[in-house]
């Protein structure tokens, strides 16, 4: 399973040059084949939320529908990053996933808004569930500050995920909490983690790239610098069972204690 992560840049308050950008991108890119490309967080927009109003989009339709085309003519399985969706009672931070097909398979709308960069003031949260099938594989998918909250992660992985994506803005001046609390929740949850972070700046925050993708043991197999590009690797998801067998931490839970 062949990933590719696309690290990139986010013009500021601008979908459809970002929209371009994530095009050219992906003709670039496409002759290397892949099973899954992921997007970052918000990259239409980036954190332009003043002015969401104007630049979110209802039902986050031209997105979802730009994004369900490059899937159909390169045959990728697309995990949408995230975007502003407009609804009737506000707007909400979507992660949207498509298939090779081009159809939309998943939606997830991020549950734990972040104070620090104001999403409370501009943003509602979602109730969605983050699990998701794809290519025989289940997932969790999750949005930036979602990792903070192990208890969120675990919800996926106790329904049977393998694999943990995850699409983010995270400041690079906190990058060593987002290297730390990646490689954890791959660990404690003994499944592949994917994420993919933005790199570049905005008028409020420098961001940190170091897109990751890290194996069920926890071990780095693909880091981002802080430049825009693709950050791929391959995995064999059988590796989890592998893990799960050395170590049996799902047999070994007490869940009764834990509430
Ligand atoms: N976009 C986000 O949710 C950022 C989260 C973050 O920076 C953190 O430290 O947590």
């Amino acid at each position: 399973m062949k990933i590719g992560l696309l690290q990139m840049d986010i013009i500021f308050g601008q979908p459809e040059k970002n929209r371009q950008k994530v095009k050219t991108h992906l003709e670039n890119f496409v002759r290397d084949e892949y099973d899954f490309i992921v997007l970052p967080e918000l990259w239409t927009t980036g954190y332009d939320l003043t002015r969401l109003d104007e630049i979110s989009e209802k039902d986050a339709r031209h997105s979802i529908s730009f994004i369900q085309d490059l899937a159909k003519e390169y045959n990728v399985n697309i995990i949408g990053g995230s975007v502003a969706n407009q609804k009737e009672d506000g707007v909400y931070n979507t992660l949207f996933v498509v298939n090779r097909s081009g159809v939309l398979i998943h939606q997830y709308s991020k549950l734990h808004l972040f104070k620090l960069m104001d999403e409370h003031l501009y943003l509602s949260a979602g109730t969605d569930s983050p699990s998701f099938r794809l290519e025989g594989v289940q997932f969790g998918g999750f949005i930036c500050y979602d990792i903070r909250f192990p208890e969120w992660i675990r919800k996926p992985v106790l329904d049977g995920a393998e694999a943990i994506v995850v699409v983010a803005e995270w400041p690079e001046a906190r990058i060593d909490h987002w290297i730390t609390l990646l490689r954890a929740r791959a660990i404690e949850n003994q499944s592949f983690v994917i994420a993919c972070n933005r790199v570049g700046s905005d008028p409020n925050n420098a961001f940190g790239g170091n897109s990751l993708i890290i194996d069920p043991w926890g071990e780095i197999i693909s880091q981002g610098s802080l430049n825009e590009e693709m950050v791929t690797a391959s995995i064999d998801i059988d590796r989890v069972k592998n893990i799960r067998s050395k170590i049996p931490v799902f047999d070994d839970r007490k869940p009764t204690y834990y509430s």
